[in-house]
């Protein structure tokens, strides 16, 4: 299967050798399902350079990457003749078109190139016209998943400070709202910040089924305070999502398995969910991560986070916290807390996170980027280069 995406992958480089307006910049990923390709507007369009994100399946897993199109783009329940559309919110990947057939597509009129104005990004899938389809165009998340910080983090043995973990969990439980209360603003629209409605709305059934490291990617931040270590955190992948677990499972499954995600970053592995505990008087099934007889497995964690993570985690869901607050918890954090506030204040200094950011995101992303265009260079000494 492998084997295929790759040939896959090569294929759709193929079809962008005679674009007028793309070209293919890298692959950004590939396995069973099919491919994530990297587009870049050709330079001599026009002056900035825009990148998109392209997925493209192999033919056993189409009916997949329709259904993740579906969750994107606007979906109407029946049952609630309820928008189900997540598109539009901050900390969920931002779908900016998509085709069913490219040799078909399902657009009114063609799309317009002007100069000096945004190149549609329909005009990628013109190229495509020899696949069979689907194709989904996303926004291009440019700092890769946290799957390869991850790596980089265990290969140097290294823990993410407190205060990055609470902003993950933060970005983890806004995109959790996302899905329980979906913008669903049209496709094209500035994305929003994730918030409960004081509407009195209930949440919907939305539930990710895969929520994992190698599905929630870094962007670059924005000016949010809550976003102030420079990064903001998003979940993608809807092609396993779902709405049969109901309105008020869907949501707690979706908190359930942001929690165990950041749990798995301070275990830095799996956490064995069997190994049970009592936390404030409940069974939790985050018993891995907080302190047992012998003593505490992890002395630099924040209890709070240890303790929100054990709430999300309970093994009777109906005894988790709400949606709301856990956000209130985690937005507390975030912005209230500061290096005092750890067990380990030296390793919550700006200066540290930011040599963290740089360590295990930045230059990891040069790495990528310059084997990927260009091969083998003498990449070591310009790392060097950027540390003097
Ligand atoms: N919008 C994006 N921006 C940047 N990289 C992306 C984007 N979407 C996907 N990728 C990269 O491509 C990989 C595969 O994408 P995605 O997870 O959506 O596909 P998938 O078909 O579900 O794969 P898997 O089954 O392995 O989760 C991701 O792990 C990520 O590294």
């Amino acid at each position: 299967m492998e084997q295929k995406a790759r040939i896959l992958s090569q294929t759709i480089q193929g079809y962008f050798a005679t674009s007028s307006y793309w070209e293919y910049e890298k692959s950004l990923g590939h396995g069973g399902y099919g491919v994530a390709i990297l587009l870049r507007q050709k330079a001599e369009f026009g002056p900035h350079t825009q990148r998109i994100a392209l997925k493209v399946a192999l033919p056993k897993a189409v009916e997949e990457l329709r259904s993740e199109i579906k969750w994107l783009k606007a979906r109407l329940t029946i049952t609630q003749n309820q928008q189900q559309q997540v598109h539009g919110s901050k900390h969920i990947v931002r779908i900016i078109a998509s085709c069913d057939k490219p040799s078909q597509p399902d657009w009114d009129t063609e799309p317009q190139v002007q100069e000096q104005q945004p190149l549609p990004p329909q005009t990628a899938f013109n190229s495509l016209a020899q696949l069979e389809g689907p194709v989904l165009a996303l926004e291009y998340i440019e700092n890769d998943s946290l799957l390869s910080c991850f790596w980089r983090m265990q290969e140097d043995d290294i823990h993410m400070p407190n205060r990055m973990l609470w902003a993950l969990f933060l970005c983890l439980i806004r995109a959790c709202i996302g899905m329980a209360y979906p913008v669903g603003s049209p496709i094209g629209t500035e994305p929003i910040l994730e918030t409960i409605p004081r509407d009195g709305r209930p949440a919907g059934p939305i539930t990710h089924n895969d929520i994992a490291i190698r599905n929630v990617m870094l962007g670059t931040g924005d000016d949010l305070g809550e976003h102030h270590i420079g990064h903001i955190f998003k979940l993608i992948d809807f092609g396993q999502a779902d709405d049969t677990a109901g309105p008020v499972l869907g949501p707690t499954r979706n908190l359930r398995a942001v929690a165990e995600l950041v749990a798995f970053m301070i275990n830095m592995a799996d956490i064995n969910t069997r190994r049970t505990k009592i936390y404030k008087g409940k069974l939790t099934l985050a018993g891995d991560i907080l302190p047992q007889y012998w003593g505490n497995p992890y002395e630099w964690l924040d209890p709070d986070l240890a303790g929100l993570i054990a709430e999300c985690m309970y093994e009777d869901l109906r005894n988790q916290p709400t949606l709301e607050g856990a956000l209130r918890r985690a937005a507390d954090a975030v912005m209230n807390k500061r290096p005092g506030s750890y067990p380990e204040p030296g390793e919550e200094t700006n200066d540290v996170i930011k040599r963290f950011v740089q360590r295990f995101v930045l230059d990891h992303r040069i790495v990528v980027s310059l084997t990927n265009d260009a091969g083998l260079v003498d990449i070591f000494s310009m790392l060097q280069i950027r540390y003097n």
